[in-house]
């Protein structure tokens, strides 16, 4: 219990976030040990934790891919809850790099037992900190619980206080390093530290680890496409190959296929670093394509960070890092592509291709709601990447016009 409570005093400072409502924002509040001046105003924070009970969980570690294992099973464990209601939360230092930890609020009936079980299961891993809410007076505590032989029981307890928006959405102030990787030896030192757990890491650090220069494009200009999934991209690509005469490659390269389904089950940490070694693969098969032909490449470092980043920011587009934020700057190692092309189409004609493939007919409507934001957020993280930027094409005529319209953007941006 010593070492828990130790650990614990340095939450004094730190500041909490909860993601109640994806469209209206997060609540923020703070805790002191001792009650805070003018409290402020307390009612979102009674909204928060004023009906039936309420917990909260974190996960902290030094080692982070078992740190990222164990959040994501231990949001699953909460959601299996029965009648519970699970939201993201998160625990930060303003404007400090780094130091996000994140965590879940649940809330469940006050005659439920199932959570309390669940949380005594869960603080048996040293890396978990649950606290409870509480109200006495006109002041709100989070009570940090502690398993003990009659069950869980109060260890200390600390006094809420809502606490102003940061400046920056606090969940930008982990994006590097996490989501996304600056270069080849970042990404790789995620796959080496998970070697032990997932014993396929293994092999994919031995695809990638071939000796070559890879940031040296040959004489012919390379073309990326970019784009949400159905805007075009295979056909395209495809007719592209034809009409230049272009090798066609694509990120991620086909060696790693076999692998791409295990790591899309893994947290982003893993899945990240995955994706990000893979573009290294495609480059060094760009360098050498492009010394004898041109090269067309179906997504590849745009479509890397910009799905890492909308999936690591909560909520609304405005809580995107901003325009010229170090998260869209190209890594320093990585091949630099002659131009690339964002392929737009709008949401109903994206719908439509998309239910011609047959997919995303079964999409609830919340669902679909999340999915627009979601949607948004790639497409605007996708324009925000900087140094090579992509240039916006519509892609909502017919494919033959598409084609026309990239073939003569290609002739004049790389002076073919
Ligand atoms: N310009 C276009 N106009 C109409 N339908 C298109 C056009 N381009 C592609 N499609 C259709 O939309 C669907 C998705 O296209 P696809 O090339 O597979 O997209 P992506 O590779 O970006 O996921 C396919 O059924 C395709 O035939
Ligand atoms: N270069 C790439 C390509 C895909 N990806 C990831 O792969 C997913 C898109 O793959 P997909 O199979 O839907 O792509 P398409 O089939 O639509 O081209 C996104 O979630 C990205 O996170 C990536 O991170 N980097």
């Amino acid at each position: 219990m010593a070492q828990r409570l130790s650990r614990v005093r340095s939450w004094g400072s730190r500041v909490f976030a909860v993601e109640c409502d994806v469209t209206t924002g997060p609540v923020y509040f703070s805790v002191a040990a001792t009650p805070q001046g003018s409290g402020g105003d307390v009612r979102p924070l009674g909204q928060l934790f004023g009906h039936g009970k309420v917990f909260s969980l974190h996960v902290h570690g030094d080692d982070r891919v078992r740190a990222a294992k164990f959040h994501g099973d231990v949001k699953s464990r909460l959601s299996a809850l029965p009648r519970g209601h699970v939201m993201e939360m998160s625990s930060f230092l303003p404007n400090q790099k780094r130091s996000l930890v994140k965590g879940f609020l649940m809330r469940v009936p006050a005659d439920s037992s199932a959570a309390d079980d669940a949380l005594l299961e869960l603080l048996r891993e040293d890396a978990v900190h649950a606290c409870s809410y509480a109200t006495s007076g006109d002041r709100w505590w989070q009570q940090l619980l502690a398993r003990s032989e009659e069950g869980l029981v109060v260890a200390e307890r600390f006094c809420v206080a809502p606490a102003p928006a940061p400046e920056h959405h606090p969940s930008t102030l982990n994006i590097v390093n996490s989501d996304v990787f600056y270069s080849f030896r970042d990404a790789q030192q995620v796959l080496i530290e998970c070697s032990n757990i997932i014993p396929e890491s293994k092999a994919v650090l031995e695809l990638v680890n071939k000796p070559s220069d890879p940031t040296v494009k040959g004489k012919f200009p390379v073309i990326v496409i970019e784009g949400l999934d159905a805007t075009g991209k295979t056909t395209l690509t495809d007719s592209l190959k034809g009409a230049m005469g272009a090798v066609l490659l694509k990120s991620p390269p086909q060696v790693l296929a076999p692998f791409r389904q295990l790591f899309d089950a893994e947290p982003p940490l893993i899945r990240r670093a995955f994706y990000a070694l893979g573009n290294y693969i495609t480059a060094r098969q760009i360098a050498r394509e492009s010394e004898k032909a041109p090269v067309i490449v179906d997504r590849f470092w745009h479509s890397t960070a910009a799905y890492a980043i909308a999936t690591a920011v909560s909520g609304k587009v405005g809580n995107l890092p901003g325009l010229g934020s170090e998260v869209y700057q190209w890594p320093g190692d990585l091949l630099k592509p002659s131009l690339v092309l964002l392929l737009s189409v709008s949401p109903e004609e994206r719908l439509r291709r998309l239910s011609g493939r047959g997919l995303e007919k079964t999409v609830e409507e919340a669902e679909l709601e999340a999915n627009h934001l979601f949607r948004q957020k790639v497409e605007e993280a996708y324009m925000r990447i900087q140094n090579p930027a992509c240039e916006v094409v519509d892609a909502s005529p017919s494919p033959d016009q598409v084609l026309q319209q990239v073939l003569l953007l290609i002739k004049s941006k790389c002076h073919l």
